[in-house]
């Protein structure tokens, strides 16, 4: 057997990423029994995490493809199995760096992800639209995003990102977030046995759910988390804002002064919880019509003012600037994007609403991150 076909096949391993982890598959110790015979064969074993793993056959193909392109290999004798309990245990162990317990990796002082909680007074003013947009375009800037759907009540998220038939894997009690486009995604609706269950989590037991969400999902190293949120101030709001105190409210309203009013019970919610109120998005704001002469004008279909409003009042309220952060137009681009499960932005970013919601992303990314009262974990000596 050739030591340096070996390490050259390995080498070429260490080039497939587990989908679903993002990690090499060599670091997971996927990759068993690894041999290269006389005639350039290489034999080895990829033990996926479960059995029936959903990214087996591209874990497969990808491993064939790496392996072939190695010179002075002559073909691939690939088994496909699976870990054991025991080699199970081992990559949990791994992933959470070495830790046993389960904390929640963005409550603590030193974490490096952004935290936003997608909030917004009352139900059907977009803040999934904002969330699936701005978790794209995020993403178009470079960054490293998770989606987290907590809200019980709509989970619209798998439908907005096409995932209404994915389901998370899970590698003994932890759970992978299923990867689309970039984006790292894991919702309520996830967890149902059937889609169309209903949901009537509250207190202690909707508590637990979002601890497991936090605690045992391996999101990796984000640089943001965004979370859908039910519409008003409600169990999960305040559960989240206990469980992630350095988390940042972004509070989305339309532009009507009833839907305004509303919002500002979510910012005020958030403050009261020591989160801070990273901005307000108005969506809805405007419908740009072209008349028959070609101009194009805009209409106030639902009023104007709101969203200008609430960071008005946040900012009084809270005594520090709560900027409105975008004005999204109407535009049936947005809600089309929502049903065929591509959000806009990945579809059509030069849309006025697209581009305002890049921009929204390209403000939260050039805003320093802030730590203006975070909770730094210091512990005052006496
Ligand atoms: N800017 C927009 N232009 C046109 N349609 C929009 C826009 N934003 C959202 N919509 C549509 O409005 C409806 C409600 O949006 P969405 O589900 O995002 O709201 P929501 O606040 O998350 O509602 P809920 O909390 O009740 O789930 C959807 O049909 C969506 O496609």
């Amino acid at each position: 057997m050739s030591t340096e076909l070996v390490a050259a096949v390995n080498a070429a391993l260490a080039t497939v990423i587990d989908p679903e982890i993002h990690r090499p598959i060599t670091e997971l110790d996927m990759v068993d029994a690894l041999s290269v015979d006389e005639a350039g064969v290489a034999s080895l074993t990829i033990l996926l995490t479960i059995t029936g793993c959903p990214m087996a056959n591209t874990i497969e193909s990808d491993v064939r493809e790496k392996v072939t392109s190695v010179p002075g290999i002559s073909g691939v004798n690939l088994t496909m199995s699976a870990m054991n309990d025991e080699q199970r245990t081992e990559l949990k162990r791994k992933l959470r760096g070495g830790a046993n317990e389960r904390d929640i990796p963005f409550s603590k002082a030193d974490s490096t992800t952004q935290v936003i909680l997608v909030a917004s007074g009352k139900g059907g003013v977009g803040k999934s639209s904002v969330t699936v947009n701005l978790a794209m375009a995020l993403a178009n800037e470079g960054r490293s995003v998770g989606v987290l759907d907590a809200d019980i009540y709509g989970h619209s998220i798998p439908q907005m990102l096409g995932l209404m038939e994915s389901w998370p894997t899970s590698v003994d009690g932890m759970i992978l977030p299923v990867p689309t486009m970039g984006l790292k995604v894991i919702s309520i609706g996830m967890m149902k046995e059937s889609r169309d269950q209903v949901i009537a989590w509250r207190g202690p037991i909707l508590d637990r759910a979002l601890q497991q969400f936090l605690a045992d999902v391996y999101w990796g190293d984000l640089d943001y988390l965004i979370v859908d949120l039910p519409p008003g101030t409600g169990d999960v709001a305040l559960s989240l804002g206990q469980k992630l105190p350095n988390a940042e409210v972004l509070v989305v309203t339309t532009p009507q002064q009833a839907a305004a009013e509303v919002a500002e019970r979510a910012g005020t919610m958030a403050s009261m919880l020591d989160q801070k109120v990273l901005g307000v998005v108005e969506n809805m704001a405007y419908l740009e019509v072209t008349c028959s002469h070609g101009e194009t004008q805009r209409v106030a279909v639902f009023g104007t003012g709101g969203g200008a409003e609430v960071a008005a009042t946040l900012t009084k309220r809270l005594g520090y600037d709560v900027p409105l952060l975008a004005e999204v137009p109407m535009d049936p681009a947005v809600s089309a994007g929502g049903d065929d499960g591509l959000p806009l932005v990945a579809t059509d970013p030069t849309r006025p609403a697209a581009q305002a919601l890049t921009g929204l992303a390209q403000r939260i990314v050039a805003r320093r991150p802030s730590l203006a009262g975070r909770k730094l974990g210091l512990t005052p000596v006496s």
